[in-house]
Parts: C-alpha cells; structure tokens; sequence
C-alpha cells in the first residue's frame, strides 16, 4: 500500500545556517520518507524559485515558514490518497499548485520537498535502496566525482572571480579510488597554499574549498594543477581541472571581469583558451552569461570541441532551455540540480533529454545544502555519469561522497564511469 496518507513539513537548517523545507511523506503501509531540500548562492534567472519570508527579525528575511505552510495547507491535500509509486503522477498534482511554471508562488522549496520526500517513501515502501529504485533493473553506475578544491565568486566572499577549481580524477579505475585521489590532492593544495603565504585553516568556504590567499584567478589553476604532482599523480592523465566560472556573476553589463579589468567577449574567450592550453582543463562550466545564446553557440566550437563545456545558469536543469540548446548546437553537457527544476520528474527529464541528445550529465548539490545522501543515489540509479558535490570536507558533502563509497563497496556488481563520462565531448560530438 504505497498510497500517500500524511505530509509532515518544517522549517530545518542547511549547510550554510539557513532555513530550508523539510518534509517527511509517510504511506498508508507506514514507510515514509524524509528529505531537507538544498538552496543555491550563484542562483541563475532560470531556475525554479525558492520562497523566502523576507522577515528581517528571523534569520535575516531568509526563514521559509511561508513554503513550510504551503506544503501543510496547499500540497498535502493534494497529494494525499495518490500512489507514492507513480512519481509523475504526484509531480503532476504539485506543479499544478502554481500557475508559475517557475513555482513561485508556492515556492520550489516546498514543492521539491514533498517531491523528494515522496520518492524516498515509495523506495522505502519498495524495501529496495533508492537508487535501486530509481534505476530499474539497470546496472548502478558510479559516478566521476568533480571535487572542489579552491572556490571564489559567490561561495568565498569574492576572495577570486571565479568561482570553483575543481579536481577530475580522469584516470581513476574505481570510485574509492577516485576520492582518494582527489582526497589527496585537496590536502596537497592545502600544503601548497601554506608555503606560497596563504592561510588554509581560517578560510574553507560553503563547499568546503580553499578560499584567499591567491595573488590572481590563474594562481588557483596553478595551485590545484601542481597540488597534483605534490599529491605523486600526474596531471591531465591522472587527475584534471575542471573550472565553474559562474560567468553571470561575473558580468557587469559591458563584459566581464577578472582581477580588476573588465574582458569584452573576444578577450574573455581568449583568456578561456590560454588557460585550457596552460592546464589539463577537463571541463568548463558556465563560461558566458546565461542568456548569450549567440556567444555560446559560437564559443562551443572552440571551448567545447577538446573538452567538456557544460551549462548550469545556462540550461537551469530545464528541459526547454536544454532543447534550445541542443538545436543550436550549444554546450555538450548539462549540469543537473533537482532544486533548480522544482520536482524530481522535471529533474529525470532533463538527464533523459541530454543523454538522448549525445550531452553529458552531472548531478550537482548546491552551496547551501545538507546532510541529506539522496543525490548520491539518484547520480547512482540515473547513471548521471558524473556527480559536483564541493569538496571532500564538511559532513553535508561527504555525506553524499560516503553514500557512493557505500554503495560501491556493497551494491553487488556496479560500474564506475570514469573518464568515458566526459568523452563523448573529448571525443568530438
Ligand atoms: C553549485 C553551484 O553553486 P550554487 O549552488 O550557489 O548555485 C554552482 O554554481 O555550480
Ligand atoms: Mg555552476
């Protein structure tokens, strides 16, 4: 008996000491599940709208007792008496609380959080592990883990522009072998910043790099490039770069800026591809504004054609936005944040339209998040093929990498993605 009977919401705290929705669905048979939905700093003008209270005397304007009673007072009637096991079906019943496509009325807060949480208590209800759940009888796929090691932009105060090195390990067989890898090199970067005159204990910022103590934007590909060889692996063949430059924020209406000049887009570009030539740039995130359809259409041929070039603000985990992509030839992966999209079903068609369409996926956490280990399930049980969390410090990162460490060990037979997740755009589409 999967029927939903009851929908228990409150206000709970993300990684950052926000409030954030949370939400347990609980079935007719007694199984429930429970899930604290994640929020973003870097927000793109795309993606489904979280509801604030904008009450300055509680946690600043940022409390969300509005989206937590609108899960009790709006959503929970519908979705009571409907079948946990038919995700769509319930997605459905909660989209049509707004006529926002966005939710923001309502608030994608809320919706995801009985979205997720329904999801959980019908793999619960199943007796199977999510991503068993998710994945039907496919073999679970680990995914390439993309770990932050030094951040900026909005994530660290602006101590650089852009705003994440991330380390690749595109050599690694397994994934344990892979965050040890990165594990390695986050601790090598962390030496290596020490002796170039940084601090390294005082700044870790919301994803848990390091953060300050770079002379220029280039100095952290430098850093996480050397920190490989400190870490005795190769770079490029053993672990690669991958850079978010979460171009929106750094657009101020006439280009864009770094290390205080202001690049018009030929000079951005330009700098783009001197460091990929520089460093064993593996992916690219986010390289231009977020509307700049033209630009991106003509940057892909040169960014994306050696490596991945992958759009966050750019497609908003939105499957409209993605097929605008696609159609002009736009990107060659999508990065995939459920939170962005509002349900778990808007989510699942996104990573089911990339990969009809040849784009690679990476499931991603956001900034602020939380202990929660259901991404980790669904990189798993989708075979999203990659997987961003941030760095392999702070509980509600590991939180994810240990779930994948879990299964790995324990599932059975698994694949582990490795590098071949991001060849089919090293391949040349
Ligand atoms: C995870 C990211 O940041 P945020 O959650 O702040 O959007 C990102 O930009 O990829
Ligand atoms: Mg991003």
């Amino acid at each position: 008996m999967t029927t939903i009977s009851e929908v228990l919401a409150w206000e709970a705290l993300d990684s950052r000491g926000r409030p954030t929705v949370g939400c347990r669905v609980i079935l007719a048979d007694g199984a429930s599940g429970r899930a604290t939905v994640p929020s973003g700093a870097s927000t793109g003008g795309h993606e489904a709208r979280e509801r604030r209270d904008g009450d300055p005397d509680r946690y600043g304007g940022h409390g969300v007792r509005g989206a937590v009673d609108a899960v009790r007072t709006t959503l929970a009637p519908l979705v009571i008496g409907l079948d946990a096991a038919d995700q769509e079906a319930v997605d459905a019943a909660l989209e049509s609380a707004d006529d926002d496509p966005l939710l923001g009325a309502v608030g994608a807060n809320a919706v995801l959080a009985v979205s997720l949480a329904t999801l959980l208590a019908a793999a619960a209800g199943s007796g199977r592990p999510l991503w068993r759940h998710v994945s039907g009888d496919a073999v679970p796929l680990l995914p390439l883990p993309m770990v932050n090691i030094v951040s900026g932009g909005a994530h660290a105060g602006r101590a650089l522009d852009i705003q994440d090195v991330l380390a690749v390990p595109v050599g690694a067989t397994s994934f344990a072998q892979a965050l040890e890898w990165v594990s390695r090199v986050r601790a090598a970067a962390g030496e290596l910043l020490a002796q170039r005159g940084g601090t390294t204990t005082a700044l870790v910022a919301d994803e848990g790099g390091l953060a300050g103590g770079l002379a220029d934007n280039e100095a952290a590909l430098a850093l996480v490039t050397d920190a490989v060889e400190h870490a005795g692996l190769a770079p490029g063949e053993h672990v690669g770069l991958a850079v978010d430059l979460a171009a929106n924020q750094l657009h101020d209406g006439t280009g864009y800026r770094l290390d205080g000049e202001t690049l018009d887009a030929a000079a951005w570009r330009a700098r783009l591809e001197r460091w990929c030539r520089d460093y064993p740039v593996v992916s690219l995130e986010d390289v231009l504004v977020e509307d700049d359809w033209a630009g991106w259409a003509a940057a892909t041929p040169a960014l994306g054609a050696d490596r991945q070039l992958l759009g966050d603000d750019l497609f908003a985990t939105n499957a409209g936005r993605l097929r605008q992509g696609i159609d002009q030839g736009v990107a060659n992966a999508v990065l995939v944040k459920p939170n962005q999209a509002g349900t778990v079903s808007r989510a699942r068609a996104v990573t089911e339209l990339a990969r009809a369409a040849g784009y690679a996926t990476v499931i991603s956490a956001r900034s602020g998040d939380t202990e929660d280990d259901w991404l980790a399930d669904l990189a798993v049980g989708w075979r999203t093929g990659q997987l961003k969390v941030g760095s392999t410090m702070r509980s509600e990162r590991t939180a994810k990498w240990n779930r994948l460490l879990e299964i790995e060990a324990t599932a059975g037979p698994t694949e582990f993605a490795g590098a071949a997740a991001l060849s089919r755009s090293l391949a040349r589409r």
